[in-house]
């Protein structure tokens, strides 16, 4: 609850950024809030030898949360066009679903204009890259299993 309260209190200020939020927020359920300084020093500063990825979103920070657990941070960038709608969508759809074959969405940051999603790490990457090779990947797939991945 106190999550949802800060996004609301927060919610003027990063439309001056992010656009304005037209959503609904009061169905979204709770989710752990972390501060924007917990997030930096986990991934130290956000460097870039933390960085793991990047997507429609923005950047994918490997880190270390407090309590020890590897999280796979993903900052939501000015330059990005997805914004917050997009951000907020994840919150609820993620938060809702919890499955084996799933990343797991352990919380989110709403700090002055930084919004940031936080997930449980995988190793080994993308499906995509695993398959299609590149990147530093432990798995080597044969080219027959490969090819019945793809095309199943
Ligand atoms: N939970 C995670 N664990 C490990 N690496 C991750 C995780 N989430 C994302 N990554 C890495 O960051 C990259 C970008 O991920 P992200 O989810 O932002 O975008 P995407 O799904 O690849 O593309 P899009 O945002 O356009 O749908 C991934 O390809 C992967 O390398």
């Amino acid at each position: 609850m106190t999550c949802f309260s800060f996004l609301f209190g927060r919610r003027i200020d990063s439309s001056r950024q992010f656009g304005v939020v037209d959503e609904d927020l009061g169905d979204v359920p709770n989710v752990k809030c972390y501060s924007y300084k917990e997030l930096k020093n986990a991934t130290g500063d956000f460097c870039d030898a933390n960085k793991i990825g990047e997507g429609g979103f923005g950047s994918v920070y490997k880190g270390r949360l407090k309590h020890g657990e590897i999280a796979a941070i993903k900052v939501l960038s000015t330059e990005s066009r997805q914004g917050v709608p997009e951000f907020l969508a994840e919150i609820k759809t993620m938060s809702e679903i919890e499955h084996e074959n799933l990343v797991k969405l352990y919380g989110c940051c709403v700090e002055g204009n930084h919004r940031i999603l936080v997930y449980n790490y995988l190793e080994n990457n993308s499906l995509a890259q695993t398959l299609l090779g590149g990147g530093h990947i432990n798995i080597q797939f044969s080219w027959r299993t490969r090819t019945r991945y793809l095309t199943t």
